[in-house]
């Protein structure tokens, strides 16, 4: 399915409120304490509404219609895309340098109690990693990602992310990054480096070319 003109905006703004439903529907099942009947009806529901959209799905190799790889419009990225139920959605911009990155994390993202998992720190961190090593130029794959956990990370609660490239050796890029919380920046709750490798033509092709084959 492709659309353009008109349509493709709006089918945008409808994968995003689809998403922003479904984090919804993510963040109350996870909370909640309704009655057991309450919980089976919901579960009922959800399947029923879920259906029709299992009708026409896209296949392992091709891209969202509504999505640009090349422009980088990925909707459901876990973790910026704003299509997506499991993304926070981490919102990414650039000050200089450096990646700035904004979320608030929900009771679906807990790992120690009322905290957020260490795992998914790390994805946070990741993907902005790899946002920095790609609009610095250098676009690569996480090779190894290195994380110090230095104190919990708050759920509900504003967080701040850091991102920059610190060194570019051949086709090995390194990018370190921090999550804070937004009203304390400088107290460091969780610090990471990655290292990024540049693909080569061949790896490229053999990894991704049955998608860029298909999108476009
Ligand atoms: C506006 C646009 C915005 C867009 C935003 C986009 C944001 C996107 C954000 C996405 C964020 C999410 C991102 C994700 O989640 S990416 C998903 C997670 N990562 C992967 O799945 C990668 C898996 N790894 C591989 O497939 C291979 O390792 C690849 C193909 C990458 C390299 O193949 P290979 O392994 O055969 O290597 P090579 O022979 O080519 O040589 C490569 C060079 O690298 C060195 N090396 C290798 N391993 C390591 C290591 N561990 N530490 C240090 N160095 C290492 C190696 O020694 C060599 O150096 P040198 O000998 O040449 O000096």
């Amino acid at each position: 399915m492709s659309e353009n003109g008109n349509g493709l905006p709006r089918r945008r703004a409808a994968i995003s409120d689809l998403g922003e439903a479904l984090r919804l529907l993510v963040e109350h099942a996870t909370a909640t304490e309704a009655p057991t009947e309450e919980i089976l009806r919901a579960a009922e529901r959800i399947r029923q509404a879920a259906a029709p959209l299992g009708d026409r799905v896209r296949g392992r190799f091709d891209t969202a219609s509504a999505d640009d790889l090349l422009g980088g419009v990925r909707l459901y990225n876990p973790v910026t895309g704003t299509g997506s139920a499991f993304a926070p959605p981490l919102k990414i911009h650039r000050e200089g340098d450096v990646a700035i990155g904004v979320c608030t994390l929900g009771r679906a993202f807990e790992g120690p109690p009322s905290f957020a998992h260490g795992g998914v720190s790390a994805m946070l961190l990741d993907q902005i990693l790899g946002y920095a090593v790609t609009v610095s130029g250098h676009p690569g794959m996480t090779v190894q990602l290195d994380t110090g956990y230095r104190a919990p990370v708050p759920l509900y609660t504003p967080l701040r992310l850091t991102a920059s490239v610190t060194a570019v050796d051949g086709r090995r890029i390194t990018a370190t990054g921090t999550i804070t919380t937004a009203d304390e920046p400088t107290m460091l709750l969780v610090e990471a480096t990655g290292v990024f490798v540049a693909l080569r033509a061949e790896q490229a092709q053999r990894l991704f070319g049955p998608v860029i084959g298909r999108s476009g």
